[in-house]
């Protein structure tokens, strides 16, 4: 496995081969993700750095594990960023890097060798389109940490999550899932986007007036309805909550909203992730799953953007793009209530 990574910290060749047209300014492309284990002994380890300074609960944490340890201790976000990373590889223009927040191959350790490599101003893509602390600005605060004297200026892209390509990936995907449904006689499906909860202190500090995570999140789902062709109701909930049950998260959650809702079927639309990583296959594909059958509520989940083609072209377009400016820094900051790590 650990050899495998080492793949990921050299130069691409055939990228190399291009390297006279470099993508606007970069030099590299960095894919910077959130990391998750690679087996039984990773878990608790991983799941530590998450929650480092966080506040979340012991017991939450435990069982949290046993969730990652019914997939052999194995989250598949990782071989998703190898996934990805290798449809980038072509369309980059230059060579690709991966590294993550909160396990192998730490950003750190990636971020050395690019400057081994010569790297002297890379874009970074979050494997997180929306804005709010844990999207966006402890992204940039992970950029400020692993960057280093002499190594590569990182660049981060902007959220991308009413991007067209994004919102094409996603769209194809409902509709596949709409198609799905209508093959066992439904067709009269409601579209539940889910997005990871957060605090509602933390919701309310996202972006420079606040609401500015739920509010990204409407607007996508409500882009990718209109891209489905036709008026259709939809929801947005949130799944994945954490922390202490005293402090406030945003809701409904996914689970109650199937036990009061009155749709004849729905497709769960995990809006707020990029690739099908535990969040999904647990708390979607798992749990919800298995309230839907109780109920007997006819279900499909549509799957994340992956490494659908013209999401993978976004990657690029972003790129393209002027170099964004970096959000100000009283935009999405911790909660008052987090205690600082
Ligand atoms: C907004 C958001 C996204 C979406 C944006 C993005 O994609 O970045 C996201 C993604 C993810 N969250 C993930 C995993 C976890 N998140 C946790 C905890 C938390 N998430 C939070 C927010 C988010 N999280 C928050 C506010 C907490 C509380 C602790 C804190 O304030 O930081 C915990 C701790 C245990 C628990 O309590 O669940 C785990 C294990 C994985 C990896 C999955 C895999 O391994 O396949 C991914 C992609
Ligand atoms: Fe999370």
């Amino acid at each position: 496995m650990r050899s495998l990574d080492r793949t990921y910290l050299q130069k691409d060749p055939r990228a190399s081969r291009h390297r006279v047209c470099h993508v606007g300014t970069y030099d590299a492309l960095l894919v910077l993700s959130f990391g998750g284990p690679e087996g039984p002994d990773d878990v608790l380890p991983f799941l530590e750095n998450v929650v480092r300074g966080r506040g979340v609960p012991r017991e939450r944490l435990l069982e949290v594990a046993e969730h990652y340890q019914s997939f052999g201790g194995i989250s598949p976000i990782n071989q998703q960023n190898r996934d990805l990373v290798e449809a980038l590889r072509p369309v980059a223009g230059v060579p690709v890097y991966w590294g993550n927040r909160n396990w192998h191959p730490f950003g750190e350790d990636v971020v050395r060798q690019m400057k081994a490599d010569g790297v002297r101003k890379a874009a970074v893509f979050a494997t997180s389109a929306f804005a709010g602390y844990s999207s966006c600005r402890q992204y940039h605060e992970d950029i400020a940490r692993i960057s280093v004297d002499g190594g590569p200026e990182l660049v981060k892209m902007r959220h991308y999550g009413e991007h067209p390509g994004f919102v094409a990936a996603m769209a194809d995907h409902t509709r596949a899932a709409l198609e799905w449904l209508a093959l066992r006689g439904h067709d009269d499906a409601r579209l539940v986007f889910t997005a990871h909860s957060i605090p509602v202190s933390m919701a309310e500090t996202a972006g420079p007036s606040g609401g500015l995570y739920e509010a990204q999140l409407r607007r996508s789902a409500e882009l990718v309805g209109q891209a489905l062709g036709r008026a259709r109701p939809w929801d947005l909930v949130w799944q994945s909550r954490s922390g202490p049950p005293q402090v406030p998260w945003l809701e409904p959650d996914v689970c109650d909203f199937l036990r009061k809702t009155d749709a004849p079927s729905v497709v769960l639309v995990p809006i707020g992730f990029v690739s099908d990583h535990m969040e999904v296959i647990y708390d979607l594909d798992t749990e919800a799953r298995q309230v839907a059958g109780e109920l007997g509520l006819p279900m499909e989940r549509a799957s994340t953007a992956g490494t659908h083609p013209r999401f993978v072209r976004m990657v690029r377009e972003l790129m393209d793009e002027p170099e964004p400016r970096p959000c100000p820094l009283t935009c999405c900051p911790p909660p008052r209530s987090r205690p600082q790590a």
